[in-house]
Parts: structure tokens; C-alpha cells; sequence
């Protein structure tokens, strides 16, 4: 069986040799030509999958993106062709929730503001939106969510129309699919227009799709003398950016979000357990085989600890302006994707193992999604 996987998919070899012969390729370039004779294709999010690429693919069986995302493969082209396919629901979700945070918490310290004076509107509650919400909710943060699609499985929550959320929080972040058309359309969700109804000191933050906030709209309101503060991750026209745009923000990153070590190992797995099931063979590898021990692995929360304190605990793991550094360094010289092919190692805050004095710590700093233990409990 032949196998052609993203150059940027980490652990293919562990997890798919078994199974076939592997090849990498460069997921920009990928042309339908290199499809002939291919069964297996393995993609991540900058590889159009369309009628174009799949004019020459003879023998491809099943096509999988190691991304929740969908909006680059044409799922009704595969379907006429009958070529399985799946993507990687919530393998990112742990990762772009912690990018959330760390962005808050460095926010919070350079404009000297309490985190749990904000309000947090969240606008798309799937796998990153809930969990991002759980978070929040453990450090005290409230929340307005949006979202049409998934309002009445959370009766207990408060869910708001997009236009009232817009005018009520103090920080709106991000997390819905690009979607063109349609009654709920997300491309530029932001826009000229809502901009303009945002809070005077509203903090965007945006690490969906680029196409979801008007990149032109927001470089022109951001132009005018303002309080907004803005993080993008994510950009109109990757991988050229519009670097004006660059320049008014707090903290860019190159679409990275999703990017921890475990969140791109998790989304291969999901890969192999679903090719496994289609092939009919059992999917026994698993993750923590895989993943290497942290570089630091437990730290001692003293009793005097307070949610002031969790920027320091928060960044002692990931600090987006380590990313942002590096690309306001490097992204004229080297690339947005050399910059993505050879992003540092990250690691999810579960990696790091707490030593709690209290029990209230030890919840919520769980719930963060910390590991910890409670040293008051263990003596
Ligand atoms: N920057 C990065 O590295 C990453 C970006 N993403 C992006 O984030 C998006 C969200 O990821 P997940 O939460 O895992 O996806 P998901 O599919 O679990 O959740 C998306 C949610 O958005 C809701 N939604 C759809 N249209 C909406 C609208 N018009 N208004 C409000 N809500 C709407 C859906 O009902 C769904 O609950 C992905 O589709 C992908 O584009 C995801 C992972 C990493
Ligand atoms: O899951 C998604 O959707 C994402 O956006 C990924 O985290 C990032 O996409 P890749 O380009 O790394 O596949």
C-alpha cells in the first residue's frame, strides 16, 4: 500500500509503516500527477484537496487531515469518487484553548488589567469553544457564548446573539469553521461594520480561520487612534500576510495555535485509528509511547498562590510572546511556513505535574488542565 503524508505530520512512520510504504511530500506543492498509484493520503490544512488533485488518484482509498478544520477538501468530490474520508476532531482543541489563555495572561500583565474583570465572549462552541469556556469558568472568568448550532445541548450556559455579544464583552474570541455562504456564514464575521460596534477597549483575539475577521477592515479600524488590543494567529491569504497588519498587533503567531506536541501528535493518531478501523485491524499504538518527558515536569503551588499568580505559572509552560517574538524576528527573512515547519517544541499544560497545598488548588488548576496532586492530601 502506498502512503503519502504531509512532510509536517509528525510520528507517520510509527504509526502508519506497518501498514504501507510511506512518502512525505510538501503540502503546498502537491500536484495530481504524485496522486497515480497513491491509496493512502495523509494532509494537513494547506493542501486543497479538489477535482483538480484527484484527476489522476487511480487508487486512493482514503484521504485524512490531521486538522479539525475542513474547509480545503472537497468532501462531495471524495464521496462521488468513494474515497473515505476523515479529518481530526478536537485533537487541537486542548492547544488552541491554552494559546487562548497564555494570551490573556500576557495581555494582562503588559496593560495591567485582573483577568477576572473580563468578560469573555466566545463565538463557536465545538471542541475548542467548551473547553475554553471550562477553563475560564475554573479561574473565575465569565463567559457569553455564541452559537447557533449547539445552544440547546447547554441549557445551563448563557448563550447570546452575535450582535449583543459584540457590543458586551471585553474580549471576543474566535473559534468557528470558515464557512462562505449560507445564513451562517463566518467569513469576516468581523467586519467594518461589527468592528465598529465592539467595546472601545475590546480585545480580539482570532485563531480560527484568517477569512473570519476582514483582514483590510481590521487594518483600517487599527489605523485610527484606538484602545483595541488584537492577537491573530490565523490570517487572510496565508501564507502571505498582510504584514501592516502585522505591525498593529499585540501578538502574532503563524497559525500555530494548534501546534503543541501532543495536539499534532494526537491528530496522527486519530489518523491511524481511523484508517486501522477501515482496514479492519486493530489500532493498538498509543500516544504516550510516543511522547518524550518534558523538560520540566513538576512544580511545588505554594498555599499563598492566587489567581494573580497563574500569568507566571501559565507562561512557565507556553508564552505566546515567545511565538510572537519570532515572528516579528524572522517572518521577512524566513517564511510564514518555514516558520510553521519549524515551530519550537510546545507542550500542553497537562505535561507539567503540580504539587498542590490545597485542595481548592488542585481543582482548579485541574480544571486549567494542570495534572496535579495535593500534597495536603498525600501527608
Ligand atoms: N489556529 C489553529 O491552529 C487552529 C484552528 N482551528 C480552527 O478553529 C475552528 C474551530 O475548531 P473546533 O472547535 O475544533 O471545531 P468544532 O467544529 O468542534 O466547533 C466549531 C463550532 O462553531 C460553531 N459554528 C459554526 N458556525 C457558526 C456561526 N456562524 N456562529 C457561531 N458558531 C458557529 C459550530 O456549531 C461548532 O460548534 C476549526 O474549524 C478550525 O478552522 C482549529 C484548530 C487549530
Ligand atoms: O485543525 C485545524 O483546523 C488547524 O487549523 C490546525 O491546527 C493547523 O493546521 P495545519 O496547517 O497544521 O494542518
Amino acid at each position: 500500500m502506498k502512503i503519502l503524508a504531509d512532510q509536517n505530520m509528525p510520528l507517520v512512520e510509527e504509526y502508519f509503516a506497518h501498514l504501507g510504504h510511506v512518502t512525505r511530500f510538501d503540502g503546498r506543492s502537491l500536484t495530481a500527477e504524485q496522486l497515480k498509484g497513491v491509496d493512502i493520503l495523509l494532509i494537513r490544512s494547506v493542501t486543497p484537496v479538489n477535482e483538480a488533485l484527484l484527476r489522476f488518484a487511480d487508487q486512493l482509498k482514503f484521504v485524512g487531515t490531521a486538522t479539525i478544520g475542513t474547509d480545503h477538501v472537497d468532501q462531495d468530490e471524495l464521496a462521488k469518487r468513494n474515497i473515505a474520508f476523515t479529518n481530526a476532531p478536537g485533537c487541537n482543541a486542548v492547544a488552541v484553548a491554552e494559546f487562548v489563555i497564555s494570551a490573556l495572561c500576557a495581555l494582562s500583565q503588559q496593560y495591567h488589567f485582573e483577568l477576572s474583570d473580563k468578560v469573555v465572549g466566545i463565538v463557536g462552541v465545538g471542541n475548542i469553544g467548551i473547553r475554553l469556556h471550562r477553563k475560564l469558568q475554573a479561574i473565575g472568568i465569565k463567559t457569553l457564548l455564541c452559537d447557533p448550532f449547539v445552544q440547546e445541548q447547554y441549557p445551563e450556559l448563557q448563550f447570546v446573539e452575535l450582535s449583543q455579544l459584540f457590543q458586551q464583552v471585553d474580549v471576543i474570541s474566535f473559534h468557528v469553521p470558515l464557512i462562505k455562504d449560507g445564513p451562517h456564514a463566518t467569513k469576516h464575521l468581523l467586519n467594518e461594520q461589527t468592528l465598529s460596534s465592539l467595546k472601545p477597549n475590546a480585545i480580539v483575539i482570532n485563531a480560527s480561520r484568517g477569512d473570519v475577521i476582514d483582514n483590510l477592515a481590521l487594518n483600517a479600524y487599527l489605523s485610527e487612534p484606538h484602545q483595541h488590543h488584537v492577537v491573530l494567529d490565523v490570517w487572510e491569504n496565508e501564507p502571505t500576510i498582510n504584514t501592516q497588519l502585522l505591525d498593529k498587533v499585540d501578538f502574532a503567531s503563524v497559525h500555530i495555535a494548534g501546534h503543541t506536541l501532543e495536539g499534532k501528535a494526537r491528530g496522527t493518531q486519530m489518523l491511524y485509528q481511523a484508517l486501522s478501523a477501515q482496514l479492519d485491524t486493530p489500532a493498538e499504538l498509543q500516544l504516550s509511547d510516543f511522547l518524550p518527558t518534558p523538560a520540566i515536569t513538576n512544580m511545588t503551588v505554594s498555599a499563598s498562590f492566587e489567581v494573580k499568580n497563574l500569568p507566571q505559572l501559565v507562561h512557565s509552560v507556553y508564552d505566546i510572546r515567545r511565538d510572537d517574538g519570532i515572528v516579528r524576528a524572522e517572518l521577512q527573512k524566513k517564511g510564514f511556513d518555514f516558520l510553521r515547519k519549524n515551530y519550537p517544541i510546545r507542550r500542553e499544560f497537562s505535561a507539567l505535574t503540580l504539587e498542590c497545598a490545597t485542595d481548592e488548588q488542585a481543582l482548579m488548576l485541574s480544571e486549567l488542565g494542570f495534572t496535579t496532586s495535593n500534597t495536603a492530601l498525600l501527608k
